[in-house]
């Protein structure tokens, strides 16, 4: 970690380090990450925790029969469900046994972090356990999660919980020293990257995913993870989590594996929340020519200007506006639901349409918008 003092850590540790021979939690490699914890609080770092493993942990409770219905692949999300419970247990108190300090449990779902009031709930409590010195340990809450309600990966959860959490720090331990120009495992000559101060497209082609059965990050959601996060401010470093010196270097200054380097210019917090964490619920689809390069130009978005109306939402909820030649323009709070603004949208007559606007207000506030980068691009 840089020279100056670092105040506040979330450190990521990934299902391979907790389970390595997913025959239940290990010890094995967790003393030195949680020998680094004690010295980082001694050295006056908070520290949070994202911990995968509890799928991984559970499950070797659940030996598959031969040929039984739990191999189909409904079964095994089910199955993996049911490993995430059992598992959640032992890895916290595997965790536990290592401190003479208390542990917490936060479990989460992306429903959870894209709705404001909890997840300004959950930054509350996050950080009223950090003022009583107690480890906050979070994991996505797998057992109860969907489709529609999960990150899906610790990568991008441990960067969502780190902006929540005003980090200045996030490492996430891996299986491997950092980001290759390519995959490692897959071509010898591939070389490491010790240091990326731009995320791209051509970051993201180095990556590849996952190669272990019940990890589900892989490199590209930890690139994913590292925009999150350094479009916020904080410095992302991934290093190997079975190799000690990881953390000796990261206490004395160094840097062990790749560094995702901090923007200069980080967006505003409730900013990157709508940008980074929520997920939008639906699109409105203008015209490429519209001026939409702005929050005002976004607020004045009037109806006649929509081409179309995609998915299903709510007032309230969050939507992307994209033009009709596929860029990703901004995302924002819908002040009307997709069905009301459908009507209104297909009103032939731009007066009624407008007097629909007039008397409920603007599509979207200026308050509530975040402009997204004018390339083509998929919505991360
Ligand atoms: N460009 C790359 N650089 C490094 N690792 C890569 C790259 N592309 C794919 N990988 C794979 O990503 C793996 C790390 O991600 P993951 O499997 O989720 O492990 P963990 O759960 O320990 O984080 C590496 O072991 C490697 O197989
Ligand atoms: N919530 C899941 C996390 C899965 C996950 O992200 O795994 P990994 O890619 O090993 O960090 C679990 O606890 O197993």
């Amino acid at each position: 970690m840089n020279k100056q003092p670092r105040q506040r850590i979330v450190l990521k540790v990934g299902s391979a380090l907790i389970a390595p021979d997913r025959q239940g939690c290990s010890s094995r490699y967790l003393l030195a990450i949680a020998q680094f914890i004690v010295r980082c609080r001694a050295k006056g770092i908070q520290t949070i925790l994202v911990s995968s493993g509890s799928i991984a942990a559970g499950a070797h409770r659940f030996p598959l029969k031969p040929g039984s219905e739990a191999n189909s692949p409904e079964a095994q999300v089910v199955l993996k469900k049911a490993m995430a419970a059992a598992g959640q247990t032992e890895m916290m108190a595997t965790w536990d046994k290592f401190f003479d300090f208390p542990t917490a449990q936060i479990l989460l779902t992306h429903g959870d972090l894209r709705d404001r009031e909890r997840y300004l709930s959950i930054r509350e409590t996050v950080f009223t356990l950090l003022d009583h010195d107690i480890l906050p340990i979070l994991n996505e809450n797998d057992t109860v999660t969907t489709d529609a309600l999960k990150v899906g990966d610790n990568d991008n959860l441990s960067a969502m919980v780190a902006a929540a959490a005003d980090a200045d720090t996030l490492v996430i331990c891996s299986d491997i020293d950092g980001l290759y120009n390519k995959n490692p495992h897959l071509h010898s000559d591939a070389e490491l990257r010790p240091e990326v101060n731009k995320i791209d497209a051509a970051i993201y082609a180095m990556a590849g995913g996952s190669h272990s059965d019940v990890g589900t990050g892989g490199m590209r959601t930890k690139i994913e993870a590292a925009e999150k996060a350094s479009s916020h401010g904080i410095d992302t470093y991934i290093v190997n989590g079975f190799k000690e010196e990881s953390f000796n270097a990261l206490l004395s200054g160094r840097n062990p594996g790749t560094l995702f380097r901090a923007s200069e210019t980080p967006l505003q917090e409730r900013m990157h929340w709508l940008t980074h964490t929520v997920r939008a619920q639906g699109e409105v689809i203008v015209a490429a020519d519209e001026e939409m390069d702005s929050a005002k130009n976004c607020a004045e978005l009037s109806s006649n200007e929509v081409l179309e109306v995609k998915g299903n939402f709510a007032a309230g909820d969050t939507i992307l506006l994209r033009s009709d030649d596929g860029t990703c323009l901004a995302k924002a709070r819908s002040n009307y639901s997709s069905s009301l603004l459908s009507f209104i949208a297909e009103q032939e007559d731009p007066e009624l349409a407008d007097s629909f606007t007039d008397s409920l207000g603007g599509i979207v506030s200026e308050k509530d918008i975040a402009l997204l980068s004018k390339t083509p691009q998929l919505e991360k």
